[in-house]
């Protein structure tokens, strides 16, 4: 069985005060051998909150790093830093790296890599705007993104990358994919995994979804047969809110 991953992604809100409360707040949580929660916080927390979170159930995650280890890129943050502070996931290829600071999905796959060599799991989110899903070109589009995603990677590195599947269009509007759209397209994806590695890789991939996820709908979401977990932006900042999300995974195992 695979395992269902709730990661919250606080995008550029709180303050450290908030932040830390937080984490106060969900600690108590448990979560069962199939279930992993994740909190991608700011870069300037990642450190109390690795701290924070140690004896808990709780796990901590950048929202994006450099592909390079370290040098001259001023404001980066590299890989190795995570690593270093104990994290341990990082979203790589968020739309909204991709749509205002220049992600491709060349960016992407190295980022890709750099994660695996530094024993972080990477989150690599794929998805399509709203005028692509109108013109039919989202699974074509999303093929394209997979593949350049995962080029390269070994069959156990793809078995250990989580792919987020965020339609742009579902992003902060409210709007969310209805769960049969959205399995649909997590299927699509396991099947392109499937034909760049193995059906047998593929089903130990983690896929998730992303766009408008709330207490309200994640059921529903995760009955589906090929959605494993959430990317939750919004309902993820609010401590109860995050723990009915993390509780609607518990109870399917
Ligand atoms: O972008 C998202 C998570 O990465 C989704 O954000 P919302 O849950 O606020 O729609």
């Amino acid at each position: 069985m695979r395992k269902i991953v709730i990661a919250g992604n606080w995008k550029m809100h709180k303050t450290k005060q908030e932040a830390e409360q937080f984490i106060d707040e969900v600690k108590q949580l448990k979560t069962n051998e199939r279930v992993e929660a994740v909190i991608c916080a700011p870069f300037p927390y990642l450190s109390s909150l690795v701290n924070k979170v140690k004896q808990t159930d709780v796990k901590i995650a950048a929202q994006t790093m450099h592909f390079e280890q370290s040098g001259a890129f001023t404001g980066e943050v590299s890989p190795v830093m995570l690593a270093d502070i104990g994290v341990s996931h990082v979203i790589i290829g968020h739309s909204e790296r991709r749509e205002y600071y220049h992600e491709t999905n060349e960016t992407v796959n190295k980022k890709v890599h750099a994660a695996f060599s530094h024993h972080l799991t990477p989150i690599v989110c794929v998805g399509e705007t709203l005028a692509q899903r109108e013109a039919n070109d989202t699974l074509t589009h999303i093929e394209k993104q997979i593949k350049i995603a995962l080029d390269g990677l070994t069959d156990e590195q793809i078995a250990n990358t989580i792919i987020a599947y965020e339609p742009i269009w579902a992003i902060g509007t409210g709007k969310t994919a209805s769960s049969a759209d959205a399995n649909e397209v997590c299927d699509h994806i396991r099947n392109i995994v499937a034909k760049i590695t193995s059906e047998q890789t593929a089903e130990k991939v983690v896929i998730q979804y992303g766009g408008s996820v709330k207490p309200e709908n994640i059921d529903e979401l995760l009955s589906t047969s090929d959605i494993d977990g959430a990317l939750v932006g919004g309902a993820s900042l609010e401590p109860a809110s995050f723990i009915q999300l993390v509780e609607a995974g518990n109870k399917l195992s």
